[in-house]
């Protein structure tokens, strides 16, 4: 049977980025696994022009199986199940083995439920394990907000979600600013709703590559509200967010030493740490963990601490 824990492994949970890479672009296929994203998403609908959507997921097909991406996280963006191309780009990446399909424009749970009944057809009709594709949706429209939701909880194969804010911004009749005040109410939703069903937010790409200010700036305030990470399109952004994410060696350390406290004193059958007279409560030993596993992969040096 499939369950959200057979689904989720805790990896998938620590990603960062999620770097974009045009399916078309045989190029940018061939090297894209070198720049250190957690995620690969190659990318089959917008990035991809009509005339070439067939060879691009041909393309995919054998990238998703070179040797290149056998220790990658794997993502595909599929075109949506209602174009000429979905159910094509469904099969062909469920054979060759992705890892996580992102449905973009996902407006509805139905759409989700739509998509694994499709995922496990072709599953089963290729002998791959059933359950074994994860899938992930993107939400681009007002719908897909108000409904973030059922989307989220839609299927135990869900592992993310994402907010994709230029296709969202035309729906609310908006444009996209610097600062960014008209997807505030998104984000609020879109993680709200991960968190609800346990899955992992990421947030919107940022387009403007040479303006890395401006993409720190929008790195801080998502990871301020609790995001997971972020779509990227461009490899100098992988560092970019992997170091605004990373802990600092004085917040990593201040982590270490609660954790020991915590431990030492439930070794000792006490209920309340005090560490240097602040009282040390459940919440804060969980913020510490996870200060932990970020650190770990952000690859910031542990040294070893004692209560
Ligand atoms: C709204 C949406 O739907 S967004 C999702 C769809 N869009 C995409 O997938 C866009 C992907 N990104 C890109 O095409 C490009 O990064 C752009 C257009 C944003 C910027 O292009 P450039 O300014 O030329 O990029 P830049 O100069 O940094 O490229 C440097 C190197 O990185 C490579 N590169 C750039 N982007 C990517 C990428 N996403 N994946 C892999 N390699 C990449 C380039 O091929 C180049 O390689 P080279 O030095 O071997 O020639
Ligand atoms: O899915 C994404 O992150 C990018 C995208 O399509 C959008 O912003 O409309
Ligand atoms: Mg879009």
């Amino acid at each position: 049977m499939i369950t959200a824990a057979t689904m989720r492994d805790p990896g998938a949970m620590r990603h960062r980025s999620m770097l974009f890479v045009p399916g078309s672009n045989a190029s940018m296929m061939s090297t894209a696994y070198v720049y250190g994203a957690d995620a690969i998403m190659f990318d089959l609908e917008d990035a991809v022009a009509l005339r070439e959507k067939d060879s691009a997921r041909l393309m995919v097909f054998h990238a998703l199986q070179s040797p290149v991406y056998a220790g990658t996280d794997t993502v595909v963006r599929i075109n949506p199940l209602d174009t000429p191309y979905g159910r094509d780009d469904l099969e062909a990446c469920v054979r060759a083995g992705a890892r996580t399909i992102r449905l973009p424009k996902t407006d509805s749970a139905d759409d989700i439920r739509e998509l694994e009944h499709e995922v496990e057809d072709v599953e089963r009709d290729c002998g791959r394990e059933v359950g074994s594709t994860r899938l992930m949706a993107a939400i681009e429209s007002a719908s897909g907000v108000v409904n973030a939701v059922e989307i989220a909880q839609a299927s135990p194969r869900m592992v993310s979600i994402a907010l994709a804010g230029f296709d969202y911004v035309i729906d609310l009749q908006t444009t996209r600013s610097r600062e960014g005040t008209e997807l505030f109410y998104a984000r609020c939703a879109v993680l709200h709703a991960a968190r609800v069903a346990g899955i992992a937010a990421y947030d919107v790409v940022w387009s403007d590559v040479n303006d890395e200010e401006g993409f720190l700036a929008e790195v801080e305030l998502i990871k301020r509200l609790g995001f997971n990470g972020k779509s990227l399109v461009n490899p100098r952004q992988v560092p970019l967010l992997h170091e605004a994410f990373a802990p600092t060696e004085d917040e990593l350390a201040h982590a270490q030493v609660v954790v020991a406290a915590a431990e030492k004193a439930e070794r000792d059958g006490l209920g309340v740490v005090s560490l240097g007279g602040k009282m040390i409560d459940a919440p804060i030993i969980v913020a510490a963990r996870r200060t932990i596993a970020f650190a770990d992969a952000s690859g910031v040096r542990r040294q070893e601490r004692h209560a």
